[in-house]
């Protein structure tokens, strides 16, 4: 890739200006959040119960591969709640009075969001297991030898943690966590409703056979198929009548060197170094991480479940294998490949 070329990655990291429009593409109720139905089903079910009661919402641990909606539906609990909500990340929390300093600032049955709770450090980690369970904290007053903690308590509040490995999360951790909600790869057919909801709210016409075609190549993510939407809006206006058609999105993502199947460049890689490296598998995890000097479980976690969801990749008691909708994708032959599936 050159420079030149967009890169979905700039997507999933996202430049300011570009942050300003994905927040303005969020949904803030359930009822604009398409997909997950299954998970968004439950926490509707959850969130009114919490409301009836006038109770917290129990602590939820939302994990799945970036760009799918995790922080968005932090925000939609607790707008569905009705409460305000604190925003902070595992790596923002420092020390455990970083952490006290939020917790104390809660209103009643307020929502506290921590985005890549797995980075949490050890320390605030511990802190937080008596405030998630009894809402309750230790605070140190006084320096020195007439240092002493306190115990102060908390108004009850919901937790959320998002997390893109959940792998990582300790078990006195995730056993803390009451409603637990795994996000899953959008479909076509959800995802090309999402890119017709955003262009209606960037006032640009779609048609449907057009947001098809940006679905297609969107990696099963929400996030992605905004930034494309975003892009092929550029060439409708720039090269088109300004109207996002089929012809001009196709136009415009193959300018743009996206994927026919939406695969990144790592997505690729993983593919690659399995047939050239590996005669396609079955090949281990770690050994397959190694050679692309990635860490496993973010293969594991937040690669793999999309190549196989597309069909790219199997899993065997072996290890892992390519399929052949991989050799024909990559324009590989697959002279080389080892078994005699295809043969
Ligand atoms: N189900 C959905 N319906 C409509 N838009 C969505 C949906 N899910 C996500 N989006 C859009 O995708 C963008 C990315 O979502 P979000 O930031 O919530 O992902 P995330 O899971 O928190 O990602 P990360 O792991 O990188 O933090 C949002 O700006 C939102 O506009
Ligand atoms: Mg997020």
């Amino acid at each position: 890739m050159t420079e030149e070329d967009f890169d979905i990655r700039d997507s999933q990291t996202g430049y300011d200006r570009d942050k300003d429009i994905e927040k303005a593409l969020r949904p803030s109720e359930f009822d604009a959040f398409s997909g997950q139905d299954k998970v968004v089903d439950n926490l509707q079910v959850f969130v009114a119960a919490a409301k009836l009661r006038g109770e917290s919402l129990d602590h939820v641990l939302l994990h799945g591969p970036p760009g799918l909606g995790k922080t968005t539906l932090s925000q939609i609990i607790a707008n569905e709640l009705g409460v305000g909500i604190k925003i902070t990340s595992g790596p923002v929390l420092d020390k455990p009075g970083d952490l006290a300093g939020i917790l104390t600032s809660l209103e009643e049955n307020d929502v506290l969001f921590i985005d890549e709770i797995h980075r949490l450090s050890p320390v605030v980690e511990e802190y937080l297991y008596s405030a998630m369970e009894d809402y309750r904290i230790d605070i140190m007053i006084d320096k020195g030898p007439g240092a002493r903690s306190v115990q102060l308590s908390l108004s009850p509040f919901t937790l959320i943690g998002a997390t893109t490995r959940s792998g990582l999360l300790t078990s006195p951790l995730r056993a803390r966590f009451g409603i637990n909600c795994h996000l899953e790869y959008y479909d076509h057919e959800v995802l090309e409703r999402i890119v017709l909801r955003s262009a209606g709210l960037l006032n640009v016409k779609c048609t449907a056979e057009a947001a098809h075609e940006i679905a297609l190549r969107s990696r099963g993510t929400p996030r992605i198929a905004n930034a494309l939407l975003r892009r092929v809006r550029d060439f409708a206006q720039v090269k088109g009548s300004g109207i996002i058609e089929p012809e001009i999105a196709r136009y415009a993502l193959e300018a743009l060197n996206i994927d026919r199947y939406g695969l990144d460049e790592i997505d690729n890689k993983i593919l690659t170094t399995i047939i050239t490296k590996f005669k396609g598998g079955p090949v281990g995890l770690n050994t397959i991480a190694t050679a692309l000097g990635e860490d496993p479980g973010t293969i594991e976690e937040v690669y793999e479940p999309f190549l196989i969801k597309e069909g790219f990749i199997k899993r065997t008691p072996r290890g892992r294998e390519v399929t052949e909708l991989a050799y024909i994708h990559l324009g590989h032959g697959t002279e080389g490949r080892a078994g005699s599936l295809f043969g």
